[in-house]
């Protein structure tokens, strides 16, 4: 599904955080957005999905496959999330309900979307633990998220997020809580994912050398704005922008430290 957004800026309390935001995702591609911190990666995906918190507001214009995704009434956009379009968070501490068991988070989207039994939903829980690599899928499914490791907390939300076979993902940021080794597990996990299924996927990160591993093309944003974008090998090799070249810069010295390479 291609997702459009056009011209977009959101507000916070009257002031202007992002300025005039306009990309495509084309259907079945994989998309970055990076920035810094406070670069405007965050508003803008939650902008997409109608998440914004109360005190900002977006405005432009967002399709998905055609259809409009901004502006929309919150109903209409409550029946489009999880189903068409649905988001990973970066820490699964604070995006998982800490008393409510893992398996029912997990189904929570198919039960509102496809009316799914509690018995249905149950073995649909099994088979989403196994499609995400949890162990012990039967009964790992009546556990609370404490009681689960931090990368097993986020295979959670990875399967909460594609458990509805969204037509696009949105993952902000899913590995940054993550060590090293736990992290290049998940950026394969989230790979293999979409690439099995088709989905479309955007994928926002402040490290361009895990971007490399995920996207074809990306958009570096600074303050706001888009500063410069195109094939994410182009961006690591050629960067124009002072911006873009300290993002590579970063990503290099990582590399040398021990960390997901670029
Ligand atoms: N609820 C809020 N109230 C006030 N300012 C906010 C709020 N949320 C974000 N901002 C500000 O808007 C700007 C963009 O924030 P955003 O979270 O989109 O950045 P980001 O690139 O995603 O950064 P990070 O990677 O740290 O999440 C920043 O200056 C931030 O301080």
């Amino acid at each position: 599904m291609t997702l459009t957004v056009h011209n977009l800026h959101v507000h916070i309390h009257s002031q202007p955080v992002v300025h005039d935001v306009s990309f495509e995702v084309e259907s079945g591609t994989r998309f970055g957005l990076i920035g810094e911190s406070g670069s405007g990666k965050s508003l803008t995906a939650l902008s997409l999905l109608g998440l914004l918190p109360g005190e900002a507001a977006a405005r432009g214009t967002v399709h998905l496959e055609g259809r409009p995704l901004l502006p929309l009434p919150e109903a209409e956009l409550a029946r489009r999330r999880g189903k068409e379009i649905s988001m990973v968070f970066q820490d699964p501490r604070t995006s998982l309900n800490p008393v409510r068991r893992i398996g029912d988070q997990m189904t929570e989207t198919l039960r509102i979307h496809e009316r799914l039994s509690r018995r249905a939903a149950r073995a649909r829980a099994v088979e989403l633990a196994q499609q995400v690599q949890l162990p012990e899928p039967t009964t790992i499914i009546d556990r609370y998220p404490h009681q689960l490791s931090g990368g097993q907390r986020q295979r959670v939300g990875i399967a909460s997020a594609v458990a509805a076979r969204p037509r696009l993902l949105i993952a902000d940021e899913p590995t940054t809580a993550l060590d090293a080794t736990v992290q290049a597990e998940i950026l394969q996990l989230f790979l293999d994912l979409v690439e099995s299924s088709g989905t479309s996927l955007l994928f926002i990160t402040h490290d361009l050398g895990v971007l490399a591993q995920v996207v074809t093309h990306a958009a570096v944003m600074s303050g706001g704005r888009i500063v410069e974008r195109g094939p994410v090998q182009d961006l690591l090799n050629r960067a124009q922008h002072p911006v873009t070249r300290h993002l590579v810069s970063a990503a290099r010295a990582s590399q040398w430290s021990g960390g997901v390479s670029a």
